[in-house]
């Protein structure tokens, strides 16, 4: 049986379970249960707090998790990224008080607080500062005006946090995060988990493209095929007026609209949009 860690909460849970679901897995009923036995799948779900997910997987105890490649990183565990999950965005940055024009320079010999002290430690010494950092479980923006830090190392999604505190990002981004699909750095995935990655996969690429259908006049056809080369090559049916053709063909979701105004500005008619919810290729 397949063992597979998902985020039991947080701001990668909702999207996370919602995913599996559309990859055909089954959904606990109860955001009280810890885990889901899919026996149609063979798979049982582990929910647990995102941090420890990567630790889990790294020690071998199960097979796949889903987490932040920031937590990933943080948590040191031997674990090996199968796939970007396309949701979960979010950088890793120091931020100080506005009103301050802080550099990295500026962090030596000073209080770094942050929930992530790996990350932090890493960047330091790869920088040759020495500073203090200071391991706090959250609400990290607060320390600062509490007085605790000079300085702190967190995540910054919208940056609404970051205002609503007075403070500033600044420095490079120490990590550029997203949801991944994690598995044990020294084991090549089963065939099992292979099959769940290959599920996930489908949902994934579908939701980076639509799929577009539209009806063209035989002689546009070829500029028809320009603007929407699909995968492959575009399908092509035929219609009951012979000089018409209905083209069907895949389309990067970024984008698509322009598409869609190309087609029309071309003559295309009947121009639909829709979503691909899950696809192999
Ligand atoms: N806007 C965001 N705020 C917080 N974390 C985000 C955001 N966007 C993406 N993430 C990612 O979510 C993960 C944080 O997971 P975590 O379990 O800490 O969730 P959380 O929302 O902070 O919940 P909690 O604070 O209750 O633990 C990280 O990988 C982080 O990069
Ligand atoms: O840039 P934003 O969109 O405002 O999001 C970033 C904030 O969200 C997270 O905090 P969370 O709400 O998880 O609380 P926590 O600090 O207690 O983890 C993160 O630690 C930042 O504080
Ligand atoms: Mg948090």
């Amino acid at each position: 049986m397949l063992r597979v860690a998902v985020p039991n909460k947080g701001a990668l849970s909702e999207s996370a379970a919602a995913m599996l679901a559309e990859a055909g897995y089954r959904r606990r009923t109860d955001a009280k249960d810890l885990t889901v036995l899919d026996s149609a799948n063979d798979v049982e779900f582990f929910f647990l707090r995102p941090k420890d997910i990567a630790i889990y997987v790294g020690s071998g105890e199960l097979d796949l998790g889903i987490t932040g490649r920031d937590l990933a990183w943080d948590s040191q565990a031997p674990v090996t990224e199968s796939l970007s999950l396309g949701f979960g965005a979010s950088t890793f940055r120091y931020a100080g008080p506005v009103d301050t024009e802080m550099t990295e320079a500026d962090l030596s010999g000073r209080r770094i607080a942050t929930s992530f002290a790996n990350i932090v430690r890493a960047d330091l010494d790869r920088r040759g500062i020495t500073a203090e950092i200071i391991r706090l479980d959250g609400a990290v923006e607060i320390s600062i005006q509490l007085g605790l830090a000079d300085a702190i190392a967190d995540v910054v999604g919208s940056g609404r946090t970051l205002r609503q505190h007075n403070l500033r990002a600044f420095g490079d981004v120490m990590c550029q995060s997203e949801a991944v699909l994690i598995h044990g750095a020294d084991v090549a995935p089963s065939r099992a988990a292979e099959q769940l990655i290959k599920r996930i996969e489908g949902v994934v690429v579908g939701q980076q493209y639509v799929m577009m259908d539209y009806d063209c006049r035989k002689d546009l056809l070829d500029a028809a095929v320009a603007i929407t080369p699909g995968l492959e090559s575009p399908t092509v049916a035929p219609m009951a007026d012979e000089n018409w053709v209905a083209v069907r063909a895949m389309v990067p979701r970024a984008g698509h609209q322009s598409v869609m105004d190309d087609l029309s500005a071309m003559g295309a008619k009947a121009i639909l949009a829709s979503d691909i919810r899950s696809c192999r290729f």
